[in-house]
């Protein structure tokens, strides 16, 4: 089986002097989700662009047990899709023009997308539910818009490896479903899913392992069902964190398991009665 694992990593950013990652082992399987949850500045972003070989050189980065440094630069492109948090656009590029890019790494030098690329791209476009926005200015569009272009950019790509950093950050309820019904789809055709969140219900939905990221530091990883708990959660983010089974509703959906901070003001004795003010 096919698998993205990360053996003893550290790195530190260029002037700073206390490492962001320190001494990180993981492993994400092939027909897997794994979900990456941590504070702030935990190193997140940092550990997922060392996965992708965008930081550290694929220093202690494996793909099927070949180090990631061995790939030639088209090799590594067909093999791994990378959705950054953010995307800047430079030149007026349309939601199309950004999803065929993923197909760059699938054709010749100095050939140009193919009728079969575009349709892959648009086909792509619609799956995200966007592609009545084809021809709309990516630099025009919403934040939403822009990511969800970018993860049609990464589908479009069709590499067995995806890495996503908050994938959800900007989008409404539907495209957060979305979003994590595809994720769990892509994992189903056996290709490797990463992905970062800041929303543990997310990894609830949709991952099958998860790692909890903290000072650079791997504070808990394995299965979901027991890496994701009340009090790992609390230890993570530093407040008190509340995991609640829902058990089946008579809509048909359920039972799941959804999770929340535990605000000060709501303790007992301590709620604040809009009354009273
Ligand atoms: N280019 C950089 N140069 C110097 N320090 C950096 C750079 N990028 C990130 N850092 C630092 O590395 C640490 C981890 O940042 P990173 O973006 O990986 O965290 P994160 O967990 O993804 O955060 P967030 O959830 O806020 O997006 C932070 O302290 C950040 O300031």
């Amino acid at each position: 089986m096919a698998a993205l694992v990360a053996s003893d990593v550290s790195f530190t950013h260029a002037g700073n002097v206390a490492p962001t990652l320190r001494g990180i082992s993981i492993r994400a399987e092939a027909g897997g989700v794994l979900c990456l949850l941590g504070p702030n500045g935990s190193g997140k972003t940092t550990l997922l662009r060392c996965l992708v070989g965008l930081q550290g050189g694929g220093a202690g980065i494996e793909i099927d047990g070949r180090p990631l440094s061995s790939f030639s630069e088209g090799e590594r492109a067909r093999r791994i899709a990378y959705v950054p948090q953010h995307g800047a656009a430079v030149f007026p590029y349309t939601l199309a023009d950004i999803a065929v890019l993923g197909r760059t790494p699938h054709l010749g030098s100095f050939t140009v997308p193919s009728p079969d690329d575009w349709r892959i791209a648009l086909d792509s476009l619609g799956r995200l539910g966007i592609g009545h926005l084809a021809n709309h200015p990516f630099n025009l569009s919403s934040g939403g818009e822009r990511q969800l272009a970018l993860i049609a950019r990464a589908i479009a790509q069709d590499a067995a490896t995806i890495v996503l950093d908050e994938p959800t950050a900007s989008l409404d309820f539907a495209n957060q479903t979305r979003i994590l019904d595809i994720i769990a789809g892509l994992a189903t055709q056996g290709r490797t899913l990463v992905f970062s969140t800041h929303d543990p219900d997310h990894a609830l939905a949709a991952a099958t392992q998860a790692v909890l990221l903290k000072h650079g530091l791997v504070l808990a990883q394995g299965d979901v069902a027991h890496v994701v708990n009340d009090l790992t959660l609390s230890a993570l983010y530093d407040v008190p964190v509340r995991l609640v089974s829902l058990g089946a509703g008579d809509d048909g959906f359920g039972p799941m398991t959804v999770c929340f901070p535990v605000r000060r003001s709501s303790r007992l004795g301590k709620s604040h009665n809009l009354r009273e003010n």
